[in-house]
C-alpha cells in the first residue's frame, strides 16, 4: 500500500473566517466567511488574483493573524478567534507550523547552517545535534557547500532553500508556503514542489502552497481558487486526478 492511501485527518481548519484590515480611515475586507480545512498528507494549492485573500488565509491558518470573526481549529479543538492573543501561541507555532514566505527573511549575521540550527535550538535541541540536523537539511537542498556562507553571499534561490530547510527543521505537522518558488528557476522550483509532495505523502504533513505558477498544478491534490476574499472553486489537482485513475 502506498502512503497516499493512508487515512488523513484534519490538522487545521479555518471556519467561517472573515478578516477586515484598517487602511487609514478605510476598511479593507480581505476575507469573507471563508471555511477551509487542511489535512495531513494533503498538498493544497491556493490560486487567485492579486488581492484575493490568499496570504491572509495563510496568516490566519498559521496563527500569525487573528480573524476578525470566525474561528481556527487545530485537530478539531478551537485554538484562535478574534480575541486570541497570538503571542501566547508562539511556542505552538514553532513546534507545529512551518512557514515559507516570498522572501527568505534569513538572519543576516548568521551563516546558512546557523540560520537553520537556531530554529532547532529555540526548541531546546542541543547545539551539537541541532548543527548535525541543520547540515543534513541543507545537504538535502544541495547547499552543503554553502553552509558557512552568510545570506548576503547566497543567491536569492539559495537563500530561499535555506529558509525551506529552516521551516522543516522542527518536523512541522503543517507547512504553509507563500509563493515559495517565485525566486527559483524552473528546475529548482520543481525540486521544491517535489519536496512538498514527499512531505505530504511520506511524512503526512498538511502542506498548503499559495502560487501564481500554473506549472505546479500537476503536483497538488487539490486546487483552491480564491476571488475577492472567498473560495470560488475547489478542484482536484493533477496528483488527485492521477490517483482517481489508478
Ligand atoms: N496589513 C494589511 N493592511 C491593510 N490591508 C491589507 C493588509 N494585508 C492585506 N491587505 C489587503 O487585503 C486584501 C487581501 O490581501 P492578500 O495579501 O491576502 O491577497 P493575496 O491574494 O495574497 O495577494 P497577492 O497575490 O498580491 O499576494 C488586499 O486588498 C490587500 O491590500
Amino acid at each position: 500500500m502506498t502512503a497516499q492511501f493512508w487515512p488523513s485527518h484534519v490538522v487545521m481548519e479555518v471556519r467561517n473566517a472573515s478578516k477586515t484590515y484598517l487602511s487609514g480611515a478605510n476598511e479593507v475586507r480581505a476575507l469573507t466567511d471563508m471555511t477551509l480545512a487542511l489535512k495531513s498528507g494533503e498538498l493544497t494549492g491556493i490560486v487567485g488574483p492579486s488581492g484575493s485573500g490568499k496570504t491572509t488565509f495563510l496568516m490566519i491558518a498559521g496563527l500569525l493573524e487573528p480573524p476578525t470573526s470566525g474561528t481556527v481549529h487545530f485537530r478539531d479543538q478551537p485554538i484562535a478567534n478574534a480575541t486570541t492573543r497570538l503571542n501566547n501561541l508562539r511556542d505552538f507555532r514553532r513546534t507545529h507550523v512551518g512557514f515559507i514566505f516570498q522572501k527568505a527573511n534569513l538572519i543576516p549575521f548568521l551563516t546558512a547552517v546557523e540560520n537553520v540550527q537556531i530554529a532547532l535550538e529555540i526548541n531546546d535541541v542541543r547545539p551539537k545535534q541541532a548543527k548535525a540536523r541543520a547540515r543534513e537539511l541543507l545537504a538535502q537542498f544541495g547547499l552543503d557547500h554553502r553552509e558557512n556562507n552568510y545570506p548576503s553571499q547566497l543567491s536569492g534561490g539559495e537563500q530561499q532553500r535555506v529558509s525551506i530547510a529552516r521551516a522543516l527543521a522542527n518536523d512541522p505537522v503543517m507547512l504553509l508556503a507563500d509563493e515559495p518558488t517565485a525566486a527559483l528557476d524552473g528546475s529548482r522550483g520543481r525540486q521544491v514542489m517535489e519536496v512538498f509532495r514527499t512531505l505530504a505523502d511520506v511524512h503526512r504533513v498538511a502542506v498548503c502552497v499559495v502560487t501564481h505558477d500554473p506549472r505546479w498544478s500537476d503536483i497538488f491534490d487539490r486546487i483552491v481558487e480564491m476571488s475577492d476574499g472567498r473560495v470560488v472553486e475547489v478542484r482536484p489537482g493533477g496528483a488527485m486526478k492521477a490517483r482517481l485513475q489508478v
